[in-house]
């Protein structure tokens, strides 16, 4: 049986503007399991952000359960959260969101800096990762001096440096090209498919998606297989 590593039960996100209270995602139940990787579609506004950021534990639901391997992260403070994510998920953006005063291999080691990894200890897994996604080379390199696909596969080594369980990306290849975007899009595979990672993906490219084992589409807060169901 395929272990599950994400679940949702009843899960909704609400934002209150003022006097105003919107919901977001509407008593979504979900699971994803190990070695999935999951592309997330949907029109722009239809929550799939928010969704990518409850499962990575950036944010709470407002209500629900909301499992990622053995935590309820629905009963986490923020702090713990915090201790969580560090441990368990590794995030890549859409600009990347590398320092750029530090080298690709300073970006790559930042999560380390959280545990008791010793500095030569650190290094080692940080020059693995480089290797993992090509860049063994540009370990020196400063974010300004590679390509928008070198920077994609330095963040891509930065979140996975820790081991997580769980990689979230949220418009991975949304800054690049076609072949540069295809290229980081077959890390990703690999990485799913040779390195075990559970790959929870947003992206509005349906080219995109086809890189993933399955897609699930959003629209107004709602999973629309679900709807479909009902
Ligand atoms: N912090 C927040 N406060 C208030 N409303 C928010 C907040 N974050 C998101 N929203 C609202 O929630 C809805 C869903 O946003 P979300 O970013 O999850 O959509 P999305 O499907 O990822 O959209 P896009 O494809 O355009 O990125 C939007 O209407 C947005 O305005």
């Amino acid at each position: 049986m395929a272990q599950t590593v994400v679940s949702l039960r009843g899960v909704s996100k609400r934002y209150t503007r003022g006097r105003q209270t919107i919901e977001v995602l509407h008593n979504l139940d979900l699971d994803i399991d190990k070695g999935d990787f999951l592309a997330l579609m949907g029109p722009s506004g239809s929550g799939k952000t928010t969704l990518l950021n409850l499962i990575g534990g950036l944010d709470r639901p407002s209500a629900g359960e909301l499992r990622v391997g053995d935590a309820r992260l629905d009963q986490m403070s923020s702090a713990q959260l915090t201790r969580w994510r560090a441990q368990h998920v590794g995030f890549v953006f859409q600009f990347y969101n590398l320092l750029p005063v530090l080298s690709a291999e300073r970006n790559v080691e930042l999560p380390l800096l959280l545990t008791p990894l010793s500095a030569a200890e650190r290094m080692k897994r940080v020059r693995i990762a480089l290797q993992i996604v090509g860049l063994a080379d540009r370990g020196k390199h400063k974010p300004a001096e590679l390509s928008g696909g070198q920077a994609q596969r330095v963040a891509i080594a930065r979140a996975i440096v820790a081991d997580p369980t769980l990689l979230v990306c949220d418009e991975p290849t949304g800054d690049l090209d076609r072949k540069t975007a295809d290229e980081v899009l077959g890390l990703l595979q690999l990485l799913n498919r040779e390195h075990g990672k559970t790959i929870v993906m947003v992206t509005h490219d349906p080219k995109a998606a086809e890189f993933a084992t399955h897609t699930l589409h959003l629209d107004k807060g709602r999973l629309v297989e679900q709807a479909a169901h009902a």
